[in-house]
């Protein structure tokens, strides 16, 4: 019909401007998105400095008073690979669950799976990869090894009744090996689907991916994994995070994850950016008229936080539009 809505809240020096264009939100568009907070883990495994376990709890905190319903925590990975990450037992133990959050970490293999359980999480993440020499650098194995890992994982899992969520990286693009073939993303994303998995997040690790090749590599993965068990996971290193996702949305695809103030990138990725935008994510599926259970200024204070926490700038784009930096 072309109506176009403009709601305006008044906050603090700046606007929180949300333009709801009836006419974009068409057909295709799922009514809700889950959102998965990354932040803490994705967002913070990359910084130098050590952040110290009660700002990562105090984080976690106001990402759940924030409304988010996914929130990965922490990773159980080698203190030595990753150090930010050394404290995820405190940080387990620290932060006040709020009903229906759910708070997953990262276990690469049967040794973090084990200290995960113990440290209380009731979900957890396997990440591989679709390129053989990230794989490497990232984990230490080959791509078959790493699903030999995610097996006994899996297994492991299974028998505890803990619900398991599959990553694959590099689905748009490789550091080190350039181009990655859909079908190899393809295959990699059913066998972690065949093993147990109930979500494969498609990861564009260093933001490479432009809308052309989402959709390439979306129709290729959603060939072997039905499409209401994936999700995306964009960095934004190229700008193109919004409009991968948007294409995503129009795939029938409503999972998205993403990282509040923009924060993070890989450490075996060198050069990749911050995940996209969790306000900027909020922001525009709330101007398509998409549910997210997000209260966008709340969200936007966690933001304030971290970023004051971290004496960086925010990514947000939302965030400096509000001056909320
Ligand atoms: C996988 C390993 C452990 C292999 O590392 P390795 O060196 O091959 O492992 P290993 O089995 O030979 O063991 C070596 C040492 O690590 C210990 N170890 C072994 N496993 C664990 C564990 N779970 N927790 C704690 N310690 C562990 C083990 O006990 C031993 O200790 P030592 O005897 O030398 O004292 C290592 O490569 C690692 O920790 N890598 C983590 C890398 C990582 O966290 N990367 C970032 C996350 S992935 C990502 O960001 C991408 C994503 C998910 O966001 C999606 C996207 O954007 O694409």
């Amino acid at each position: 019909s072309g109506e176009v809505r403009v709601n305006v809240v008044e906050w603090g020096s700046g606007f929180l401007m949300s333009v709801q264009d009836g006419a974009s939100a068409g057909k295709t568009l799922p009514e809700r998105v889950k959102i998965v907070e990354v932040g803490p883990r994705d967002g913070l495994q990359n910084e130098k400095t050590v952040v110290p376990s009660e700002v990562k709890i105090h984080l976690i905190d106001m990402l759940s008073e924030a409304g988010l319903s996914v929130i990965e925590a922490t990773s159980f990975v080698s203190p030595k690979w990753v150090p930010q990450m050394a404290d995820q037992v405190e940080v387990m133990m620290g932060i006040h669950r709020r009903p229906g959050v759910s708070y997953p970490v990262l276990t690469p293999n049967l040794k973090g799976f084990l200290a995960a359980v113990n440290a209380g999480a009731a979900e957890v993440a396997i990440f591989g990869a679709a390129s053989e020499l990230f794989s490497k650098k990232n984990i230490n194995c080959s791509v078959d090894e790493s699903l030999q890992r995610f097996e006994v994982v899996t297994k492991a899992a299974k028998e505890a009744g803990v619900p398991v969520r599959g990553y694959v990286s590099c689905v748009l693009g490789c550091p080190y090996e350039g181009k990655v073939s859909p079908d190899k993303v393809a295959q990699v994303a059913k066998r972690l689907y065949s093993m147990g998995c109930y979500e494969i997040s498609l990861g564009d690790t260093i933001g490479v991916g432009t809308p052309g090749g989402m959709t390439e590599m979306l129709q290729a993965v959603s060939r072997e994994v039905p499409v209401n068990a994936l999700a995306v996971h964009c960095h934004d290193t190229y700008g193109q995070a919004l409009a991968n996702i948007l294409i995503a949305l129009q795939m029938g695809i409503s999972v998205v994850d993403s990282s509040v103030a923009g924060l993070g990138g890989c450490p075996y990725a060198q050069g990749a950016s911050g995940n996209v935008a969790t306000e900027d994510v909020v922001y525009m599926l709330h101007g398509l008229g998409i549910q997210t259970g997000v209260d966008l200024p709340k969200l936007m204070d966690a933001g304030a936080f971290i970023c004051r926490s971290l004496n960086k700038k925010t990514s947000s784009k939302v965030a400096q539009a509000t001056c909320k930096l």
